[in-house]
């Protein structure tokens, strides 16, 4: 049996370190942030839809998808964004649940869906078991701003734009307290992992 286990956090929780750990160990990773890149392609069914919704004006000169333009456009415009969902999240769905069927099929032991705003995005049912990666407010504030080179202003409002990262606590199956140094999150980790007996 091969346990799905879906991997969320927050905005510079430390999800994409633990991920990184994950494929160490060998245990595919379904990356959703990746495959939204990917569904959005020149030839892609997505690609033809977002330009009849959004019009010719936000294609690049080498014909891809201005994804910066499309993201400040339906940041401002809520009706854009529902629409621009409809045409994304299930291309995305259909893509990770094809992965995650290759994976099963290959009679992995574990297979993890990188999913940034897993409980937001109703894509819980996916998996079998939730893994949280959790920090406190101050050490995500001091490392976003350490990693996007942002003012504590700005940090603080892409945090707080976010469900708190404590109240998905009590929803997840297990929590990685990445508080830490990285080698306590790995160690956490592979506990969790012999405990779930993947490892
Ligand atoms: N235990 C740790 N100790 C020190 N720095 C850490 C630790 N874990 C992560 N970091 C650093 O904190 C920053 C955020 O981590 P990471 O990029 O893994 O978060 P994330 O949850 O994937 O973020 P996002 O979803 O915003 O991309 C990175 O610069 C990373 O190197």
């Amino acid at each position: 049996m091969t346990l799905v286990i879906g991997l969320t956090g927050g905005i510079a929780s430390g999800k994409s370190t633990v991920s990184a750990m994950f494929q160490k160990l060998e245990i595919p990773v379904i990356d959703a942030d990746l495959i939204s890149r990917e569904v959005v392609e020149i030839g892609k069914p997505a690609y033809e839809q977002i330009i009849s919704s959004f019009g010719d004006g936000i294609i690049q000169r080498d014909g891809s998808i201005n994804r910066e333009l499309l993201g400040s456009i339906i940041f401002k415009d809520e009706n854009k964004r529902l629409q621009l969902n409809q045409i994304v999240h299930p291309a995305v769905r259909e893509e990770m649940l094809r992965q995650k069927g290759a994976a099963i099929k290959n009679k992995e032991a574990a297979v993890v869906l990188d999913i940034p705003l897993l409980f937001e995005s109703k894509l819980t049912s996916f998996a079998d078991v939730i893994l949280l990666v959790y920090v406190d407010e101050a050490i995500q504030l001091k490392r976003l701003m350490n990693r996007n080179h942002l003012s504590k202003e700005d940090a603080l409002l892409r945090i707080k734009s976010q469900m708190p990262l404590k109240e998905k606590v009590p929803l997840a199956d297990a929590v990685i307290d990445n508080n830490g140094t990285i080698s306590s999150s790995e160690k956490q980790l592979k506990e969790q992992l012999i405990k779930w007996n993947v490892l």
